[in-house]
């Protein structure tokens, strides 16, 4: 039998394993290492967990090798359990002997006295983590300067955003869900409401969606029964956006899996595109379109927040791997507009290789975004174009970042 907790704790260091090691992300890993866990509840618990290790892993191990005489290697499953450890007691607030009952099991014919002398070593000295996250050095060498701004950002989980299918009803959905609006259409809520128990949910009245996330489809304005093209358009925020404002909305993406939960998306907010399962790199349209909102792949290091495993995954592999593809993904793109029609492109990345740089090398008419588009708050750069990052906004809740650019054709 196990010890009750226990296969929570087994879960978030499974989960901190595929993260690591095979480079997975949280919620890949999720559907192996959470699989034997039957409540919903110890699931969030796992995952809570895990989230917080990888969030916090630099200042965690800091902790660990200052209590040791012999650092421990990096791989070491000693190390992993008492990163999970330190951060249950010291970001989820469980007691000391509630961590020690479900922690040291893990490490049965291991070094458990070791774990055990540290960790105690720890809390009688009243171990403590900084104000925010130390990132690291490799992720705080490609963000230079931006570096401490996003880790102030990082320092806590995020709220939950909400669009709504009515904008005109922004205050009356902001009263009636005990939110606030950042801008027309959205309503911010505090973490940990249980979505599909809120008010409008059923009904399709709103869709969670960070509010940087809904900025590319609102640069495209209203549709008035014009046609456009969501290229890379799973799960759907973007695609119910444009349906909403209008558009005519063709929505491609290569994963069926993805598709089904758009499907399930448009079902219940009641809004209408047609669906295409198709790889944009061989897919030909029948017809031009007036405007197409390239989501592309990335890397989603700007979802560091709710994503802290792109801390730990992404390096200049999978940046370059992932800017080859968006390259593909522009020129492609870019064939596809009748005379006039505009291209908008964003990246949940906050790599310039995938954003600034992919933009720069697009051959048409560049359409700066001007401030008056935007949100109170924003601002695009010199070039035009609108970068968000974790640490904007961060009075209010922060937000994802982004890249965001838009063209016309001539
Ligand atoms: C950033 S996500 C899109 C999010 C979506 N726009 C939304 O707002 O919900 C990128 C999407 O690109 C899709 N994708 C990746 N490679 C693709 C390709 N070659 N052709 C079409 N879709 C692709 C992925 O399946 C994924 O759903």
């Amino acid at each position: 039998m196990d010890i009750p907790g226990l296969p929570a704790r087994r879960a978030a260091l499974s989960l901190i394993d595929a993260v690591l090691r095979r480079g997975e992300t949280l919620e890949q890993a999720g559907s192996s290492a959470l699989a034997r866990i039957r409540g919903e509840p110890d699931r969030a618990l796992a995952r809570a967990i895990a989230s917080e290790a990888l969030r916090w892993r630099t200042d965690l191990d800091a902790l660990i090798d200052s209590a040791t005489q012999q650092v421990l290697p990096d791989d070491a499953k000693s190390r992993a359990v008492l990163e999970i450890m330190l951060a249950q007691v010291l970001r989820l607030e469980t007691p000391a002997h509630a961590v020690i009952a479900t922690g040291l099991p893990l490490l049965m014919g291991g070094p458990r006295r070791l774990a055990h002398g540290v960790f105690s070593t720890l809390m009688k000295g009243g171990a403590a983590l900084p104000e925010m996250p130390t990132l690291p050095p490799a992720v705080s060498e490609r963000w230079g300067e931006r570096t401490a701004a996003i880790a102030r950002g990082l320092a806590e989980p995020p709220p939950l955003d909400v669009t709504l299918r009515e904008i005109d009803a922004t205050a009356e959905w902001a009263a009636r869900l005990g939110g606030t609006s950042l801008a027309s259409g959205h309503v911010r809520l505090p973490r940990g409401a249980s979505i599909e128990s809120l008010d409008g949910y059923r009904d399709g009245a709103w869709w969670v969606q960070d509010l940087a996330a809904s900025l590319p489809a609102r640069l495209l304005g209203q549709g008035e029964g014009r046609r456009v093209l969501d290229l890379c358009a799973a799960p759907g925020g973007k695609t119910l956006q444009l349906a909403a404002a209008g558009w005519q909305v063709t929505a491609l993406d290569v994963s069926k899996r993805r598709l089904e939960r758009l499907r399930h998306n448009l079902d219940r907010t009641g809004l209408a595109a047609q669906v295409v399962t198709a790889d944009a790199r061989t897919w030909q349209p029948d017809q031009a379109y007036d405007a197409i909102l390239l989501d592309a792949p990335c890397t989603a290091t700007g979802t560091c927040r709710r994503h802290p495993d792109v801390l730990h995954r992404i390096g200049p592999r999978q940046i370059a791997d992932m800017a080859e593809l968006q390259s593909a993904l522009l020129s492609r793109a870019a064939e596809w507009l009748v005379p006039g029609g505009r291209l908008v492109y964003a990246v949940c990345s906050l790599e310039p290789e995938e954003g600034e740089e992919r933009a720069g090398k697009v051959a048409l008419d560049r359409n700066v975004i001007r401030a008056d588009e935007l949100p109170a708050g924003f601002a695009p750069d010199h070039e035009g174009w609108l970068r968000t990052d974790p640490g904007m906004l961060r009075d209010e809740g922060g937000l994802d970042g982004f890249f965001i650019a838009r063209w016309t054709k001539a």
